[in-house]
């Protein structure tokens, strides 16, 4: 029997040049125990990933912002004060940094993603000033976001909505934000491009980067073998 997955998306199920691997779909359609997604990106997209891949959507989306389970879809994360950091952000000058007609945030219901391109000081010095928020760096964006989700948080939720325990999952990811799912899983792998915090907090770091990595313990896992 294979164990229930839950797998961060950017960095974790895609390649360097974050292009989603297509042994995704080799791997996850036939998964024969629950998948959760455990992203930072907007819910729309894991949802649409877990389509694609013919799964029920068992998502973690925004991290931990918004979680969805068995038809079901909690709002958690209360988007207010990081909504009001970003637009004083934007009055001192600052910029999102996506371009135009954005759909970064187009879809996001509880935080706010800026650009690594962005003025990174500014937007931490406006966020220190403020209450209830921070600001988390995926390597992918910055998001500023409530403190009180994670997708730890939502990991248990999701297990307790699935009847397993949250400590049968098994956790891959690459950066902070995974930390709280490492913590919330039973075991957790952290693929070899994973940032400081996701390495530290791992209870594996892979030796293969991006999808080789995760693919190298999901291929274990199959095949009954300790990865
Ligand atoms: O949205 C991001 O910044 C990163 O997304 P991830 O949590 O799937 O890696
Ligand atoms: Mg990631």
């Amino acid at each position: 029997m294979v164990p229930p997955l839950a797998l961060d998306i950017d960095g974790t199920l895609t390649t360097p040049d974050g292009r989603l691997d297509p042994r995704v779909f080799e791997l996850l359609p036939d998964w024969e125990a629950p998948v959760a997604l455990a992203t930072g990106k907007a819910f729309p997209y894991p949802v649409a990933l877990a389509g694609f891949l013919g799964r029920d959507a068992t998502v973690i989306a925004e991290n931990g912002g918004v979680v969805h389970v068995d038809d079901e879809t909690t709002i958690l994360g209360d988007p207010a004060a990081a909504r009001a950091v970003v637009e004083t952000f934007l009055e001192r000058g600052g910029d999102l940094g996506w371009g135009g007609d954005e759909t970064v945030n187009r879809w996001r219901e509880t935080e706010v993603a800026v650009s690594v391109d962005a003025d990174e000081a500014l937007l931490r010095e406006v966020a220190a000033t403020a209450e209830g928020v921070e600001v988390v760096d995926t390597g992918y964006a910055f998001h500023v976001k409530s403190p009180d989700v994670n997708k730890g948080d939502g990991l248990a939720r999701v297990a307790d909505a699935l009847g397993v325990d949250a400590a049968e999952f098994v956790a891959v990811g690459d950066s902070e934000n995974d930390v709280s799912t490492f913590e919330a899983a039973g075991d957790s792998y952290a693929v070899a491009n994973a940032d400081g915090a996701a390495t530290a907090a791992a209870d594996v770091v892979l030796e293969a980067a991006y999808m080789d990595g995760t693919a190298a313990v999901l291929e274990a896992l199959r095949a009954g073998r300790e990865p």
